[in-house]
């Protein structure tokens, strides 16, 4: 699908932002493992969130999807085996998260996903499983899925690297309470994406599971016991609100974002103040968030160590404003759907903006651009965020139609705010 951005007007409005693709993620998983049942509020419905409904349905859960209310039964901590392999399609959530959930399983289970998925790293938390009781394989010996695990999760002593994905310490943690023994989790190295294990905690304590993190040793202690169904409201996304406020920063205008919660765990919140930082101006209210910007931004220096996924958003911010936007800490952001510091370089070479590719980051150097098009690799976030760049001087996107992973309504969402897109054919 080809997507087709025009140079477009201002813009002024109030949104909500979608809901969150992690914690729906986490709130859907956890009821899913629980005793009794759970309601989820606003859950976010997108291919990734429902690759992880249509697995823990395959685990057993009983789950009912109504507009805006998902009703879970859970499986009280005994999921059962798929009668079929797992099709993650492009969700490494839940690819990471259900690996370990397929230890509780009594015999085999087998993860898979599309072509980008199968490229995702998994070999650190395979590894890490072994202690706790969990034989987990990759089909083809490289570390990547297609993964098969045998159930047998008993709990006991580990550790993982930190460097590579936040998931695998989710995953273990999530699975650590229906363990015979409980967990204790030590991280070694850089711990990356912080936030999301913090998010994951928030959800764990919610549904009654006791978690405590010991900095000193480095270490999650998990107690073993169980999850209890619960109401549970999902909050907004402040990725994929990224986009949204970026149209503003480029385009000019003013806008209220909402159910974006100031005291929210995701560390993609900060780009508030990389907004500000460009030369937007922010308010921030206790659940939305409102920006006011003439559509002129300067560059920035941005560590995304905590917030990977900003990396597009920010990469091309940095394409429309004035000097140079400095983006480093952020390696692991080469293990997404794509390899996104690779595949942002390229595109915006593409445009003729001076880009220096670094191993953990970008150079960019604001700049007219020069071209009219720019291929997605079939990456959501590439799609969201050069869609900024179409906003201001208008482009093609190939491949456009990524963006329903995780952001279903974002066309539609943009076209509501005045924003002049049009799906083409076929691109
Ligand atoms: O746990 C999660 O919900 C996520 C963790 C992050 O991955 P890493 O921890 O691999 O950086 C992020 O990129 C992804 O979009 C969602
Ligand atoms: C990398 C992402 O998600 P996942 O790891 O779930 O594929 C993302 O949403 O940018």
């Amino acid at each position: 699908m080809e997507l087709k951005i025009r140079k477009s007007p201002m813009i002024y409005g109030t949104v909500d932002a979608p809901p969150s693709k992690s914690y729906t993620h986490r709130s859907t998983i956890i009821a899913s493992l629980a005793k009794g049942t759970s309601t989820l509020y606003n859950p976010l419905e997108a291919e990734d969130t429902l690759a992880s409904v249509h697995a823990c349905q395959k685990f057993g859960a009983q789950i009912k999807k109504e507009k805006g209310k998902w009703t879970i039964e859970g499986v009280n901590g005994r999921p059962s085996t798929p009668d079929n392999v797992l099709d993650l399609k492009n969700s490494g959530t839940s690819l990471r998260i259900l690996t370990s959930v397929a230890g509780l399983a009594e015999h085999y289970t087998i993860l898979t996903g599309d072509k980008s998925l199968r490229s995702r790293p998994m070999q650190d938390l395979l590894d890490a499983l072994k202690p706790l009781g969990v034989k987990a394989i990759s089909s083809r010996m490289n570390g990547k899925p297609p993964i098969i695990v045998k159930g047998g999760l008993v709990g006991g002593k580990t550790s993982i690297a930190g460097g590579v994905s936040s998931q695998f310490i989710s995953s273990i943690l999530i699975a650590g309470p229906l363990s015979k023994d409980g967990v204790q989790l030590k991280i070694q190295g850089d711990f990356i994406s912080k936030p999301y294990v913090d998010m994951t905690v928030d959800v764990m304590r919610k549904f009654n599971a006791r978690v405590e993190f010991n900095p000193e040793e480095r270490t999650f202690h998990v107690e073993p016991g169980e999850y209890t169904g619960r109401d549970y409201q999902v909050e907004g996304d402040y990725s994929s609100a990224s986009y949204l406020l970026g149209a503003v920063a480029v385009v000019g205008g003013k806008l209220t974002v909402k159910n974006l919660p100031g005291d929210s765990r995701q560390g993609d919140r900060i780009i508030l103040d990389l907004l500000e930082g460009m030369g937007a101006t922010i308010h921030r209210g206790e659940d939305m968030v409102t920006i006011e910007s003439d559509g002129r931004l300067h560059g920035i220096e941005a560590d995304l160590h905590d917030s990977p996924d900003l990396l597009p958003t920010v990469a091309v911010l940095g394409a429309l404003a004035d000097g140079t936007t400095r983006i480093s800490g952020v390696k692991h952001a080469r293990f997404k759907e794509t390899d996104r510091i690779k595949t942002c370089t390229m595109e915006l070479s593409r445009l003729g903006v001076p880009v220096e590719e670094k191993e953990d980051g970008m150079i960019i150097k604001g700049d007219k651009i020069k071209g009219d098009t720019v291929y997605s690799h079939g990456d959501h976030r590439l799609v969201m965020a050069f869609t900024l760049i179409g906003l201001k001087t208008g482009l093609k996107i190939k491949d456009a139609e990524a963006y329903k992973v995780s952001f279903p309504g974002f066309i539609k969402t943009l076209l509501g705010l005045g924003c002049k897109l049009e799906v083409g054919e076929n691109g």
